[in-house]
């Protein structure tokens, strides 16, 4: 730590070393706590722009020029920023980023490293479609590799076998995913004064992880995984790879479900990160990385939240948690239980055309989808109804009625069988000694079982609820537009 504090100040970034130290954190591995009581709105260090690590600070792109850079498809992704890393750790001390680069962990405890019977216990859940390993892979074999060949001048072949591997590229690929920031270019023109300040947060979009703010005084989010056009609440709007910068310093800091006390702003010439509250002396000094599931937090970063749970839940997990329900599933269960008319395969293309649902999304508050019910009526419409829903381009109405709901309940039980084990399993499992990626599992798996379960509490009390009352009687299952507008069906991201 040491060498990286000095490293830091010989190229001029500073410090407030009487408020804010470095040291390792149980379970946490090295974070930021506060050495003093430290008022809200207070700077904790400053990084000059030029100390950042990008495609645009690193000589590698000038060297390769820009035609082959774009030739070899390194302005796409982060196969360019990966490049940029590699190179610069392969020009050792005479890089400007070397005492940077050498206090970076070379280990990782994202599922990405994980053995097959590690993955196992993710089955079910929504990490393992998403890891990307083949993906990422394919980039380093044809981006890299090629670019790298075609300078033996810029990549001398006994460095290609050091500095160059597989290992190392993903190793560059998983710094960038847990610790870059998304450090938008200064616009003059994009209404900031010269002297105002702009959040930076973690990188979302591209698989990175934090984001800068514009405006003075707001602050910047770390969300270690792409870019983000500051004018936008939408993750990943602005996708240009020359955004995702590693940041020295400012990736030491840790986050906690909603317990974001900094953040990184940027302005013309510097990145700053500020105190967002006051924090008491040996507290933490946390950034934000979004508040993801506990899903994407294990692929990003290799952690889990568990933290106190909200009604309709209890107990412990993540609050921002989520559970993925595949459209073909619902489709699957309908048919199953033979309740679907005519063609479903020419209902589900028609319905992929209209909504580009492949996956609806469950949250914390249990409710089920308005588009999963919509698709489960869709599937059941007679043929006539099916015929008018074509022509007027109108899906059906997601009203329940008492017949719907144990098809619905059969969907979340299903949904429930693709998990190895069950919620009791799980519970005991926590009770035992567990290995750190198998106890990560058993949380993100458990998460989403537990808002399955209550999914399936809540339909099954609707259901009482109905009969007692009447079968002539509709209800809506969901009920405010903000849960609508959540819940929405999304493809996958990856
Ligand atoms: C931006 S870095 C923070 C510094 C890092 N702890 C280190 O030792 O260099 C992000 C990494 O910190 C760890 N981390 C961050 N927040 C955590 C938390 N709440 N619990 C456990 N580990 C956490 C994870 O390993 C994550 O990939």
């Amino acid at each position: 730590m040491d060498d990286l504090l000095s490293w830091f100040s010989s190229e001029h970034g500073v410090l407030d070393t009487a408020a804010m130290g470095l040291g390792d954190i149980t379970g946490h591995g090295r974070g930021a706590y506060a050495l003093r009581d430290i008022p809200e709105g207070h700077e904790l260090f400053v990084i000059p722009r030029s100390l950042t690590l990008s495609t645009r600070t690193s000589s590698l792109p000038g060297l390769l020029g820009k035609k082959a850079w774009k030739e070899y498809k390194l302005d796409i992704g982060w196969a360019g920023l990966i490049l940029c890393m590699m190179w610069e750790e392969a020009q050792g001390a005479s890089s400007r980023w070397s005492g940077y680069l050498a206090d970076l962990p070379s280990t990782f405890s994202t599922p990405m490293f994980w053995s097959s019977e590690e993955l196992d216990e993710l089955k079910g859940t929504a990490v393992v479609d998403k890891i990307g390993k083949d993906d990422a892979e394919r980039d380093y074999r044809e981006k890299l590799m090629p670019a790298a060949q075609s300078r033996p001048d810029l990549f001398p072949s006994e460095k290609l076998l050091q500095y160059y591997t597989l290992e190392r590229y993903h190793v560059m690929g998983s710094r960038i995913l847990s610790r870059s920031f998304t450090v938008l270019k200064w616009e003059r023109e994009s209404g900031a004064d010269a002297d105002a300040m702009v959040v930076a947060d973690a990188d979302t979009s591209l698989g990175s992880g934090m984001d800068v703010d514009m405006d003075a005084n707001n602050p910047v989010d770390q969300d270690l995984d792409g870019t983000e056009d500051l004018d936008s609440d939408d993750e990943g709007d602005s996708e240009d790879p020359g955004d995702v910068a590693m940041v020295p310093m400012a990736d030491m800091l840790n986050a906690r479900f909603e317990s974001e006390n900094a953040k990184l702003f940027y302005e013309e010439h510097n990145l700053k990160m500020i105190t967002t509250k006051a924090i008491k002396a040996g507290e933490q000094i946390w950034n934000t990385y979004g508040d993801p599931p506990n899903s994407d937090l294990l692929r990003r970063y290799g952690h889990v939240d568990y933290v106190p749970l909200r009604p309709p839940l209890s107990g412990m997990g993540n609050p921002a948690d989520v559970v993925e329900v595949r459209a073909d599933l619902v489709v699957a269960v309908t048919q199953d239980r033979g309740k679907a008319v005519g063609d479903a395969k020419e209902r589900v293309e028609w319905w992929l055309e209209v909504t580009d649902d492949d996956t609806f999304v469950i949250q914390t508050d249990c409710e089920v989808p308005d588009e999963l019910i919509s698709l489960v009526l869709l599937l059941m419409l007679p043929a006539p109804e099916w015929e008018k829903a074509q022509r007027k381009e109108k899906l059906p109405k997601p009203k329940i009625n008492v017949g719907l709901l144990p098809l619905i309940a059969s969907v979340i039980e299903t949904r429930l069988e693709e998990y190895q084990t069950t919620l009791e399993a799980d519970e005991e499992l926590l009770k035992c000694p567990l290995s750190v990626n198998k106890r990560n599992a058993v949380i993100v798996r458990l998460g989403e079982k537990y808002i399955l379960a209550s999914s399936l509490a809540k339909l099954r009390a609707m259901e009482l609820v109905l009969r007692e009352g009447g079968q002539g009687k509709k209800r809506k299952v969901s009920s405010s537009e903000d849960d609508k507008e959540q819940s929405k069906g999304k493809k996958s991201k990856s």
